[in-house]
């Protein structure tokens, strides 16, 4: 018998000890029975009664085919939800670091400012365009610095919007660039360094490379990846592009029409899925029926052994 399979005081032997997901024993963002309507000239219900438990420093993949849902639940954990959307039920809640559990539904005006950039931060897929033509690198990202950190000298906004640059594998002399004088993949990389800027320990991504051509769009997650592991911050990362999720994703929730319909380890989802809509999906992408390719994250093996967790 095994230390694991030691007798309970009744005399009877335990199974193995079995390390419970860390989705569960350590979450930083639960979102409880969450639904989301359109109140248009119909009403679509876009998200209807999701639960899910984003565990800290894991990367949670969001998967499903368009109009799923998928950008509407996003936008519902990081109230950014406009009408005619109305949240018709549900909770979302963040678990900081320190152990406090904040209820984001009461969050406004400067707490939920403060909340969106420096507990969860977003890159979505246009978010290279939402730069500001006309104002230089430097001054877009020591903005963040000047409004979340006033403390900090015009010297220590620049170097550290240096750094920041630097860490998403842009030179740091870009910071004198105007936007149009970057290219498509730079300027993403630009918007995932301004999402980094406040160390927020959830990052949500929409789509954050769909833009993109292959070769950008990997090395910007193999990026995403080597940071996750750095700064160890979680990630929701949604797209319908399952192949690339697989190999992204620590779990796997997978959407459809509204409702999450299975959510699994990714090596679990991919190697048993169960559900008929999990089946269909994985069957859609013909590059998944060759080998698990695993050109962002290594390890793919222990994954499996691991069933997921590490
Ligand atoms: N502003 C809106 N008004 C009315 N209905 C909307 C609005 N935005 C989204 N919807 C509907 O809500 C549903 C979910 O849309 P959502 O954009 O969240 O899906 P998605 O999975 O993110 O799709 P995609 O991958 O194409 O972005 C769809 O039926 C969509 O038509």
């Amino acid at each position: 018998m095994s230390a694991a399979q030691a007798p309970t005081a009744d005399g009877q032997a335990q199974g193995p000890a079995v390390r419970p997901p860390r989705h569960e024993v350590d979450p930083v963002l639960t979102i409880e029975d969450l639904s989301v309507e359109y109140r248009a000239e119909t009403t679509v219900r876009a998200v209807d009664h999701v639960s899910l438990t984003l565990g800290r420093g894991e990367v949670l993949g969001l998967a499903g085919e368009s109009g799923c849902g998928k950008s509407t639940l996003a936008y519902g954990v990081n109230r950014l939800l406009k009408p005619p959307a109305v949240v018709t039920g549900g909770a979302v809640r963040f678990h900081s670091r320190e152990g406090h559990v904040v209820d984001t539904s009461v969050l406004d005006g400067d707490d939920l400012r403060l909340f969106r950039w420096e507990k969860i931060s977003m890159v979505f897929q246009g978010a290279m365009n939402s730069l500001n033509p006309v104002k230089k690198i430097r001054d877009q990202l020591g903005d963040v610095f000047a409004t979340h950190r006033p403390s900090m000298t015009r010297r220590e906004r620049v170097l550290r919007s240096g750094d920041l640059l630097e860490r998403v594998g842009v030179d740091r002399n870009r910071l004198l660039a105007y936007p149009h004088e970057l290219s498509g993949g730079m300027r993403q990389r630009v918007m995932i360094a301004m999402a980094m800027a406040l160390d927020p320990q959830v990052m949500i991504m929409d789509e954050p490379t769909t833009a993109l051509d292959v070769v950008v769009q990997r090395e910007i997650l193999q990026e995403i990846s080597r940071l996750r592991a750095e700064l160890g911050f979680a990630v929701v990362f949604i797209t319908h592009d399952l192949p690339l999720l697989l190999e992204i994703s620590d779990r796997i929730a997978v959407m459809r029409a509204g409702r999450i319909v299975e959510e699994a380890p990714a090596m679990t989802l991919y190697t048993r899925p169960q559900h008929d809509y999990t089946k269909t999906l994985l069957s859609s992408f013909p590059s998944l029926t060759g080998a698990h390719g695993d050109f962002v994250r290594s390890g793919s093996a222990d994954l499996a052994d691991s069933g997921g967790e590490r």
